[in-house]
């Protein structure tokens, strides 16, 4: 019997951490096949795994929900055919539907001849950034949330993380959940045993999922959405993103909505999106792509992670000090001209051959020194991502 254990979680929650943390414990001796679907072309996670020694299947297909549908299947189908693992350990993209992952391994029916086992389905949270996570990713983040048995908080070890922020954190998610078990102590404390002993055999419940009901790669999303006979109120809640804040007001061509208001009467409340000091609003005539709310046709639109998120990668043997590269990660995180910046990883080499690798989630840096890889890599993910600025910043002569 192979089991299966989904590790879900936004950009950069920490699932990679736990992933390891995991392996060097709990699963220590198994033979553990891993699938990733990284957001973006570029790899980068693969080379941090394949030191823990473990079989790993890397799918860089960008929308994990087209993956899901063919690519996946196949790959989870031979994964168990071929090595015929103790366990195979999904780590979907920080972007992808964790709702969409767990149909995808149930409509495999490898379960009903006891040949697999659903294990466990946790998402990684961030507990200094799921309200902002919330706010301007929903779509995404809330499913993460609410199709999770388990929820695992990151970043609890953090000085920013107060008691007060973890309650907010718990408080929040139970809305969204009110069954899954919160994980509050760190993983590093709580070690991979004991997470195993906690996340394993969790009910994964999809009935508070607000399911999309057709798979998103059809495109057709009919929904009854009657919004014709009623006064229909939205509300957008808050981007909000610590200090940023930005306005979408008439004509705004921000890329995030796109709504049509003919035909009835629609109220739409877009509270603010919060992002640092910017701060934007998106009013009537927005024509900015993130949403397409075609409410006259009762047309409903979900969004592929392509739609909303944009990746930029290079693979690169230019040679990169930490100061550079501390000073290039600076600058994404303080200057919003190059997009919403939500993740950037990779590993550089310098002149004297020492390899950076560097991590950046909103507000966070971490750039540690490690092994030499087959080449130089960068990844960035975000939104709107000005990707001639970034080969700019990052290609500077
Ligand atoms: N202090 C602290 N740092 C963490 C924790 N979890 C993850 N990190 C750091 O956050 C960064 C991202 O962690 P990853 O484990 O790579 O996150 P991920 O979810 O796999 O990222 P993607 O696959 O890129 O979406 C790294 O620098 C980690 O060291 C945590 O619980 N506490």
């Amino acid at each position: 019997m192979v089991k299966i254990d989904i590790i879900s979680g936004f950009l950069g929650a920490g699932k990679t951490t736990l992933i390891k943390k995991l392996l060097q414990d709990a699963f220590k001796g198994q033979q553990v096949v891993l699938i990733e679907n990284e957001f973006g072309e570029i790899g980068i996670d693969g080379g941090f795994l394949k030191d823990a020694g473990i079989e790993i299947k890397e799918m860089n297909s960008g929308c994990i929900c087209c993956s899901l549908v063919g690519d996946f299947g196949t790959a989870l189908k031979e994964v168990v055919e071929k090595y015929h693992p103790d366990r195979i350990v999904i780590e979907p993209s920080g972007v992808g539907k964790l709702s969409d992952v767990i149909h995808a391994v149930e409509n495999l029916h490898l379960e009903a001849d006891g040949e697999v086992k659903l294990n466990s389905a946790v998402t990684v949270v961030d507990v200094l950034k799921c309200k902002m996570y919330l706010k301007n990713f929903g779509e995404f983040f809330k499913n993460q949330v609410e199709a999770a048995g388990t929820i695992i908080l990151s970043r609890t070890d953090t000085k920013k993380a107060t008691p007060e922020k973890i309650e907010a954190a718990i408080e929040l998610i139970r809305e969204l959940n009110p069954d899954a078990t919160i994980i509050t102590t760190p993983v590093e404390d709580l070690g991979g045993q004991k997470i195993l002993d906690t996340i394993e055999g969790m009910k994964i419940d999809l009935s508070h999922v607000e399911e999309e009901h057709d798979h998103c790669c059809d495109h057709d999303h009919h929904h009854d959405h009657d919004h014709e006979e009623h006064e229909h109120h939205h509300d957008h809640e808050d981007h909000d993103h610590d200090e940023h804040h930005h306005d979408h007001g008439e004509g705004c061509t921000c890329g995030c909505h796109d709504h049509d208001h003919e035909e009835h009467e629609h109220h739409h409340d877009h509270e603010d999106h919060d992002h640092d000091e910017h701060h934007h609003d998106h009013g009537e005539g927005c024509t900015c792509g993130c949403h397409d709310h075609d409410h006259e046709g009762h047309h409903h639109h979900h969004h592929h992670a392509d739609e909303v998120f944009t990746s930029w990668g290079k693979e690169t043997v230019r040679k990169y000090s930490r100061e550079e590269i501390e000073k290039i990660l600076k600058t994404l995180s303080e200057d919003d001209s190059y997009g919403m910046i939500l993740r950037a990883k990779g590993m550089l080499e310098s002149e004297d051959g020492v390899w950076t690798y560097f991590d950046m989630v909103p507000e966070e840096v971490d750039i540690r020194e490690g092994s030499a890889e087959y080449t130089g890599r960068i990844c960035v993910i975000g939104s709107k991502l000005d990707e001639a600025k970034l080969e700019q910043l990052w290609f500077a002569k």
